[in-house]
């Protein structure tokens, strides 16, 4: 066998004993291998291990056991007090050794989520070039995608099932970022582990960089990434062309996740690839499919239907769009067609609702309300539009922090006991309106979720908790659910199957709520990947025998039994 056909890495390759464990075959030794984060165990090195892997002396004479070291480092990171110092602790822990940093992570999924992911990420990703240290993941970039081949053989891992790949145009809601966008693709991929069960070994972070339209980037002496202006048109879709078919051609059993490309790009981009590679845009289907769910969840909690609702979604890009499109789609499955569907959910860009006469964006015309009927309307801005539709529901999904007035709460108050208002732009300071203020603004009446996570609120010797309406409750499910069923295309049902099973745990769990609390992101993913695996058995895009062989409780333990763990496992040499 050559090097570059070994099942896993250059690095290594894992072997099942007779006993039926896993264990590692090195092919390197001694210091190098505390070296590769996949391999490295630091002090957890075996006594036998350092004699037979050439590391005897290099370490301390302490062997730790995982728990020890867990310990150790959570001790070191509670000292430091800036989420920034955090993110970076976390960074370099997972670039010097995975499994502890994933065994640290999923012990304080909910404290450490804020430092990984959403908000402080977003910080992260500012500063990107700041804070690089050690290569990770693959960028192609203007530099090199005529070697986009030779870059993607370069990579060090084998059989890689899900990456995350953004081109950087629209990071959260603070936009065009350049090459730091690489920092979201990881931070998404670290979810993918922690919560979705994909082993880091099967996931990859792409950066996609097709220059940057920041002179202020291009200005800067320390911006690592490639300094012109984006590409745009056919050379950048020969570039993502490129890329997608190179990566093809290495991992033909990978799932490509879409994220936070501009509405510009990224409809154009799912609808480009979805048929030639199994992937997604999370944050028109992820976002559609979490937000769905709250609502439903909402619906519930107030014991009314989903199709009784008035809808508005403020934003009509990639979320906003995403969001309206799963609202439908959720009105429909409750028996409205298309026209009273069009009477209840109402989207506004930033020149206000999107009515069918204007001139438009064609993802958005579907979306758009019949002149006609807000003929009689004061306005189409979101005041007017609030007021005049009735609307039950507000989702902000434009970026624009503290949009949300005290009096648009207060309009939707007045259409509804239970108006439910749900800003759900990211990071936080993009916020549409405070969680408290909302609250307050509501006598405590409104249902509220936010994309990035808040405390909770006590208002009046009642405490609400703020449920996180992010798409980090869908994506890491629904990945790991297509790659389990090597599915062939990700299908628009199977996105909804995802809503719906999020819904439904949160229900039997926590019937109060809008969406389970962070700490429970993985036995919530569980779930989600199941649906998701029922639904593309049922499309017929599943091409996995063993899944097609199992049902009900059967699948659920196939899933539990694949979902990966922080675990060192024993090395030892053939
Ligand atoms: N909670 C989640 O899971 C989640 C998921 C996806 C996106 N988001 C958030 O949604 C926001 C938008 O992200 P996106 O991916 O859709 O970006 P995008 O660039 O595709 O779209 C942004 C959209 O915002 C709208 N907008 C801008 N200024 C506006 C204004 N003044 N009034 C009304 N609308 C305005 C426009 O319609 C624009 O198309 C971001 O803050 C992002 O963090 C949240
Ligand atoms: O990244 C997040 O926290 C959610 C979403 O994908 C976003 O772009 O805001
Ligand atoms: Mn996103």
């Amino acid at each position: 066998m050559t090097r570059r056909e070994l099942p896993l890495t250059d690095h290594y390759d894992v072997k099942r004993g007779e006993d039926g464990h896993r264990y590692i075959v090195p092919l390197i030794r001694g210091f190098n291998l505390t070296r590769i984060p996949l391999l490295n165990k630091g002090t957890a090195f075996t006594a036998e291990e350092r004699e037979l892997l050439g590391l005897d002396g290099l370490l301390a004479p302490q062997v730790d056991s995982l728990e020890v070291l867990v310990e150790r480092l959570y001790g070191d990171y509670s000292k430091l007090d800036d989420p920034m110092r955090r993110h970076t602790f976390l960074r370099n822990l997972q670039d010097r050794n995975e499994v502890q940093f994933y065994a640290l992570l999923s012990r304080h999924v909910e404290e450490m989520l804020p430092i990984v992911y959403t908000p402080t990420v977003g910080e992260a990703v500012k500063r990107f070039s700041q804070i690089y240290r050690y290569p990770r993941g693959l960028t192609i970039s203007t530099q090199n995608v005529a070697r986009a081949r030779q870059a993607l053989a370069n990579v060090p891992l084998n059989d890689v099932r899900i990456i995350v790949a953004t081109d950087s145009s629209a990071i959260l809601g603070i936009g065009d970022q350049g090459f730091g966008g690489m920092a979201i693709s990881i931070g998404k991929l670290s979810l993918y582990t922690v919560a979705g069960g994909v082993g880091p070994d099967k996931t990859l972070p792409v950066e996609l960089d097709v220059g940057t339209g920041r002179q202020d980037l291009r200005d800067d002496p320390h911006y690592l990434g490639v300094k012109h202006e984006r590409l745009t048109g056919e050379a950048y879709l020969q570039f993502v062309d490129t890329f997608v078919e190179a990566t093809l051609e290495r991992y033909p059993k990978a799932i490509i996740q879409w994220e936070d490309f501009s509405k510009d790009a990224a409809f154009e981009v799912l609808h480009r690839y979805r048929r030639v590679v199994p992937s997604f845009n999370d944050d028109i289907q992820g976002t559609g499919a979490v937000v769905l769910a709250g609502v439903l969840n909402a619906c519930r909690v107030k014991g009314e239907r989903l199709a009784e609702q008035v809808v508005v979604v403020h934003g009509a890009g990639a979320g906003g769009a995403g969001v309206a499109a799963a609202i439908r789609e959720g009105m429909r499955r409750e028996g409205l067609d298309d026209a009273a569907i069009s009477a209840r959910v109402f989207v506004l860009d930033s020149r206000g609702l999107l009515t069918d006469d204007r001139d438009m964006e064609p993802y958005k015309r579907e979306l758009a309300t019949p002149r006609e009927l807000a003929a009689g309307w004061s306005g189409t801005d979101l005041l007017s539009v609030i007021r005049d539709a009735k609307a039950t529901v507000l989702l902000g999904l434009s970026g624009q922090g503290g949009i949300f007035s005290e009096e648009m709460v207060r309009a939707a108050a007045a259409n509804t006991e239970r108006p439910m208002v749900f800003p759900l732009s990211n990071p936080t300071a993009n916020t549409e309106a405070l969680p408290e203020d909302i609250l307050r603004w509501t006598d405590g009446k409104a249902l509220v979720a936010t994309g990035s996570p808040f405390a909770p609120v006590t208002q009046a010797g009642q405490t609400y908790e703020i449920g996180q309406g992010n798409n980090a409750f869908i994506f890491p499910g629904l990945g790991f659910g297509a790659i389990l069923a090597r599915v062939r295309e990700i299908t628009d049902g199977m996105v909804t199957a995802a809503a719906y099973a999020l819904a439904a745990y949160t229900e039997a769990h926590h019937p109060t709520r809008l969406y389970p609390p962070v700490a429970e992101l993985s036995k919530a993913s569980v779930e989600v990947a199941v649906a998701v695996i029922r639904q593309a058995l049922a499309d017929g895009v599943a091409t996995e025998f063993e899944v097609r062989r199992l049902s009900g409780e059967e699948l659920r333990a196939f899933v539990e039994r694949k979902f990966w763990q922080p675990k060192h496992l024993p090395f030892r040499l053939e």
